[in-house]
């Protein structure tokens, strides 16, 4: 496990803690549903300027106090990983899904997801961007669960169709293999029949200094 810190020392403790990261994930979660309401929306252009000006308070509102480093790493109280800032699993984060990776006991990956309309690439497809990046991650997951934990070297991404949004799809990813500290996994995003839709590889190296469980 590894901390960032970035939580003042009263705020960090026990039920405190908790209670501040339901609330931060429930205000993320209602930033995602106005994210994609702003992508969508088609109210009359006086309603846009007077939601607009509401966004600005709001914003300055949040802005009082800000932290200066990042959100925390580590464990939640069902002992399972969590890292609220993150762009792909943070629950505080708006611009995360967020994903919520499960391990299977053969030590491979999988995420049911749906992608947002706030991910749109080409028009009525998700961004291959969005889909690399969810990769990146679940690859970086899978090499983690099978006990080397690294960073991204190269992530190597086939887009064989376009992906939907607003629909239920399954990514799954496994190690394949290591040597030294430099360890290769594969995945992919595919439908619920088990279309592939995009599939990735990728070499994660475990920087000199990590344990088994990340930085330490
Ligand atoms: C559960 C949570 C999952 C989270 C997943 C998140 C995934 C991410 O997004 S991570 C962010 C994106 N990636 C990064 O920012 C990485 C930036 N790069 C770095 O920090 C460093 O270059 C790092 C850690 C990859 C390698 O640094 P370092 O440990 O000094 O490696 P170094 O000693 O030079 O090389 C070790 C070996 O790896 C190889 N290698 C290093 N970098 C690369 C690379 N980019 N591509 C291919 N091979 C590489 C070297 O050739 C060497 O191989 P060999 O042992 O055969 O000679």
């Amino acid at each position: 496990m590894f901390y960032y810190g970035g939580m003042t020392p009263d705020l960090a403790s026990a039920g405190n803690a908790e209670a501040r990261q339901a609330a931060l994930a429930t205000l993320g979660g209602q930033t995602r549903e106005l994210i994609d309401a702003v992508v969508l929306t088609d109210v009359p252009e006086d309603e846009i300027t007077a939601v607009t000006a509401e966004l600005a308070a709001l914003t300055g509102r949040l802005r009082t106090l800000q932290r200066t480093a990042p959100q925390s790493f580590e464990a939640g109280p069902d002992g399972v990983p969590r890292h609220p800032g993150n762009a792909v699993i943070g629950s505080a984060n708006p611009h995360a899904l967020p994903l919520i990776v499960e391990s299977t006991p053969e030590r491979t990956v999988r995420a049911e997801l749906a992608f947002r309309p706030s991910h749109e690439g080409p028009p009525g497809w998700v961004h291959g961007g969005v889909s690399a990046m969810i990769l990146d991650h679940l690859l970086g997951h899978a090499a983690a669960v099978a006990g080397s934990p690294g960073m991204t070297g190269t992530l190597s991404v086939r887009y064989r169709r376009p992906v939907p949004y607003g629909e239920p799809l399954l990514a799954t990813a496994e190690h394949t293999r290591s040597e030294g500290r430099k360890t290769w996994v594969e995945g992919r995003i595919a439908l619920p029949d088990g279309t592939v839709l995009v599939e990735a590889t990728g070499l994660f190296i475990t920087p000199s200094g990590w344990g088994r469980s990340g930085p330490e």
